[in-house]
């Protein structure tokens, strides 16, 4: 990984040349397409060995970090947010008006036809796409002609179109609120009702039940949701790979808190023949889940599910599972929040009970991850603040939430044991972060105080 230090321009360089070789020669050797901005290039980069895709990440903070100081200090207070703050709006009017639909994929249409097309303003119509072609977002082959790129081709796509759609029209506005929900509401705020999304839309409802009675952004958000899910980074797969699934005993139950259509559990059941899974989560999510047409278990694990209908605010029913599995769910809460979900837990388990969270580990300070990646987890972190005064959370923090969510329960559980639980808290066990995933494995469970 790339000295998060080194400034020498020279050292920066050379570090871009050596990564593009690389990056370059493998690509070549493999027969596998160059990266273009060419329309008919390649809808994703490739996949390519671990070696490479460290390699791609060392030559991006390479050529940001030469890229920014070369720009010198001003420029990332001034142009640079002027730009991204007016590129959000050319996207939010791209997709308004559903100009990637209406460009030719295959040829060229002038700002005047489009215009007329989509009943535009032709002026303004250049003027906002004209901002996107310095980002490699629709071009001009010849002057006054609007083609696509590789990225404007993609805004048709169902996964990145949506992302790119939610992030326009859903969050950027939110975002820009932040500040003013905490001067509104108050500063650390806990409920997930007080965000900048309730100050935006004026709306008491949480982020889930606000976006059912908004059935276009359940769309654009359940479908990104879809998407993140087969994204390499936060694939379905590195849920089997961050916990001895195969080390619980035959016939042990795993409860996918929330897990709504049980697409996380698939791997476990999957690769474990001996475990049960119980999937929880909201009715209409259970109705989807539970029916044959909708179901994304393949038919010959569904034997071995069981979907049912609870709110995890509400008492456990199951009582002394193995497992109780929580995927990107606690990232969505405030600490006191988070603490009203894991109790009922920890009132269900047996003193051999686990709870497995999968979420984002944060650093515990900056420049120790590959800037990229740090980049996508700080910026999820301020996308939480803005739906539901929520957080990610980095190791100090888990084992202070997990602590906290134990106190008082543990003596209880343990009552019938010799030791009576004496020395005893909630604590983490291990943590995992499976090769290639921002999402950490946390496993939690009852722990001696003095190794917690
Ligand atoms: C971010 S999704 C995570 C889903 C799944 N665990 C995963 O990793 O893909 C959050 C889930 O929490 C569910 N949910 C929201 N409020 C809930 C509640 N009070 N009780 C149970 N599930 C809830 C939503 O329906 C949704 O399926």
């Amino acid at each position: 990984m790339l000295d998060s230090k080194v400034e020498d321009l020279e050292a920066l360089a050379e570090t871009c040349l050596e990564t593009a070789k690389q990056i370059k020669g493998y690509l070549a050797s493999k027969k596998l397409p160059q990266p273009t901005f060419d329309q008919n290039g390649p809808e994703f980069f490739p996949p390519v060995t671990p070696e490479v895709d460290a390699a791609r990440l060392d030559l991006r903070a390479a050529a940001k970090r030469l890229y920014d100081l070369a720009a010198g200090p001003d420029d990332v207070l001034t142009w640079h947010s002027y730009h991204c703050a007016h590129d959000l709006n050319a996207f939010r009017y791209v997709h308004r008006y559903n100009i990637p639909a209406n460009v030719p994929l295959k040829s060229t249409i002038t700002y005047p036809d489009l215009a007329s097309k989509l009943s535009l303003d032709p002026s303004q119509l250049k003027q906002m796409l004209r901002q996107l072609m310095a980002i490699h977002v629709f071009h001009e082959p010849s002057p006054g002609l609007i083609a696509h790129t590789a990225s404007s081709r993609l805004l048709t796509h169902w996964g990145v179109g949506s992302f790119n759609h939610f992030i326009a029209e859903d969050s950027f506005p939110v975002a820009a609120r932040v500040v003013d929900a905490l001067d509104h509401f108050g500063h650390g705020r806990q409920e997930p009702n007080k965000a900048a999304l309730n100050y935006t839309f004026n709306t008491d409802k949480v982020q889930y039940e606000w976006y059912e009675s908004n059935p276009a952004v359940r769309e654009r958000f359940s479908k990104i949701m879809t998407f993140m899910s087969k994204a390499p980074v936060m694939a379905n797969e590195h849920v089997a790979k961050g916990f001895d699934w195969a080390g619980l005993p035959e016939g042990s139950v795993v409860v996918d808190v929330a897990g709504n259509m049980g697409h996380c559990s698939i791997p476990i059941a999957e690769t474990n023949p001996g475990i049960r899974i119980v999937v929880q989560d909201l009715p209409k999510i259970i109705n989807n889940a539970k029916d044959p047409a909708t179901s994304v278990v393949p038919e010959h694990l569904r034997p071995r599910f069981e979907f049912v209908e609870h709110s995890f605010f509400e008492p456990q029913p199951v009582k002394g599972a193995a497992v109780y599995f929580l995927r990107m769910i606690m990232h969505d809460y405030s600490d006191e929040y988070a603490i009203k979900i894991l109790r009922p837990l920890v009132q269900a388990m047996s003193p051999d009970s686990r709870i497995v969270l999968m979420d984002q580990l944060m650093p515990s300070t900056v420049g120790l991850l590959p800037y990229d990646v740090e980049r996508m987890m700080r910026t999820t972190d301020l996308q939480m603040m803005a739906l539901t005064n929520a957080k990610e959370r980095d190791e100090d923090e888990w084992k202070d939430l997990v602590s906290r969510a134990g106190e008082g329960l543990v003596e209880q559980l343990f009552a019938r044991t010799e030791d009576k639980g004496r020395g005893k808290i909630l604590g983490i066990k291990n943590i995992q972060t499976p090769p290639g995933s921002t999402l950490s494995v946390i496993e939690v469970g009852f722990v001696d105080q003095t190794k917690a």
